[in-house]
């Protein structure tokens, strides 16, 4: 590498720019956030447009979902990678993430894995009802209007239990409401003209079991936004993002009836909550996820803290099995996904929703910084090490080349080093 190409990134970043390997590589985008544009303009990338020969798209989810229709007609070569797998929709649809994750459950179930152990829990009301003891990490959740009498014959089961309902296909806050009685939801049913009549409507929607626990901090709620860089489905290749972030609501958490309807207490969304009046432009209601970790090391624990992270990360790694099987595991694609986590306050990790593609939008400084950061990692992950997009290329970067993604599963690696066990053993018994 010569000098020329030997590029230090100056400015606002600082250690984050190292120097970096300059090469020609035709990147194309539809979205043309800073936090992309200048990691490709720092590589020394060349923008074309969708007609050209392009290595790179950075392409929004329904681009992606064009490009790979049968009616678009377009073929990749092996110099072509893109940001999405074709049908990402599997995980990051509401209604078919809770689908998959259910037909996984009984997968295995009825493989007779101990994975799907299930045991008795009491719920308030004192009803006792079976639950998977350990793939219990999304909040029990029904498809509407498909699966409107089965919601109702769980709502009576402890029906001073509060839901919360979300279109499938909206996202940001957008259209979501808690209900506390049936009544509100056949109210609303009313006025929507007949949504749960499986031919009238057109929208569906999830309603799922309300976290009405979750940690506080400063009494107020928040979730956490973790990236999850996923290169493979079959074999499973995926990295977690070391820089995650809390989103707390600006308002300090209340389950009275009167503020059901206030979102600036229930939903930590930064779409919603920044049009709130305490909204803090300075730390855009957001803390780390390294903060968060010392804050419950000191209030609860170094040994429940590290049991909660490992159930996250657990909690990931079987969610992204439950797709893998479904997923179109085109060798050109990669993702990174944005999962919504919501702890409770017996720190249990709930898996509220996965994006496929969260928010590039920086609200404040150190926001930037940590975008920049994990477009920069995912980047140098996602390409062989001389910077070409190569689909014949492994898939597995070196630990240098992960920088802040810490590797949560490689089935792959996983095989080779069970046969090498194996072969251990079998050389052992030989002797
Ligand atoms: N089951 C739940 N229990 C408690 N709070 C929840 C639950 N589901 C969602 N929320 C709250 O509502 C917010 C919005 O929900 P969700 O992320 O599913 O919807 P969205 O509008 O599609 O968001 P996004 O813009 O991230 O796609 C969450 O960030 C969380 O604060």
């Amino acid at each position: 590498m010569n000098t020329e190409s030997k590029k230090m990134a100056t400015s606002i970043y600082g250690r984050v720019n190292a120097p970096v390997e300059r090469c020609r590589v035709n990147f194309c985008t539809d979205m043309e956030k800073s936090v992309l544009m200048s990691n490709f303009e720092r590589r020394g990338w060349h923008q074309v447009g969708p007609d050209d020969e392009w290595n790179f798209y950075w392409a929004s989810t329904q681009t992606c979902r064009n490009l790979f229709s049968v009616e678009s007609g377009y073929r990749m070569n092996d110099n072509q990678i893109i940001n999405h797998f074709p049908n990402h929709y599997e995980l990051s649809r509401k209604d078919l993430l809770v689908k998959n994750i259910k037909r996984y459950r009984k997968e295995l179930e009825r493989d007779g894995s101990p994975l799907a152990e299930k045991a008795e829990v009491v719920l308030h009301g004192g009803q006792v009802v079976t639950r998977y003891v350990h793939l219990d990490f999304i909040p029990v959740t029904f498809v509407l209007p498909a699966d409107y009498n089965m919601f109702v014959e769980e709502y009576r089961k402890s029906p001073q239990s509060t839901w919360i309902m979300k279109p499938c296909g909206k996202s940001q806050g957008t259209g979501i409401f808690l209900i506390n009685k049936l009544s509100k939801l056949k109210k609303w049913s009313r006025e929507a003209k007949a949504p749960f009549h499986p031919q009238l409507s057109k929208e569906s929607y999830v309603i799922s079991r309300y976290i009405d626990n979750p940690l506080l901090i400063g009494g107020k709620k928040f979730d956490l936004r973790l990236y999850v860089l996923v290169t493979s489905f079959r074999p499973l290749k995926a990295y977690l993002f070391q820089l995650g972030f809390c989103r707390f609501c600006t308002v300090k958490y209340d389950t009275s009836v009167t503020e059901l309807d206030n979102m600036y207490v229930h939903l930590t969304n930064v779409s919603v909550q920044k049009h709130g009046g305490d909204y803090n432009n300075i730390h855009g209601g957001k803390m780390s996820v390294q903060n968060l970790r010392l804050f419950l090391e000191g209030t609860r624990g170094r040994a429940v803290t590290e049991k909660l992270f490992a159930s996250i990360q657990w909690l990931i790694v079987h969610s992204l099995k439950a797709v893998s099987s479904v997923m179109a595991n085109d060798r050109h694609c990669f993702e990174c996904y944005g999962y919504d986590i919501i702890i409770d306050n017996q720190l249990k990790p709930w898996l509220v929703e996965v994006n496929a593609s969260p928010s590039l939008t920086s609200t404040t400084v150190n926001d930037r910084i940590m975008k920049y950061k994990l477009i920069d990692n995912i980047l140098t992950a996602v390409l062989p090490p001389d910077g070409i997009p190569d689909v014949r290329w492994n898939k597995v970067p070196n630990s240098e080349a992960l920088g802040n993604f810490d590797l949560l599963i490689d089935e792959d690696l996983m095989e080779k080093e069970e046969s090498a066990n194996a072969t251990g053993k079998g050389s052992k018994n030989k002797k």
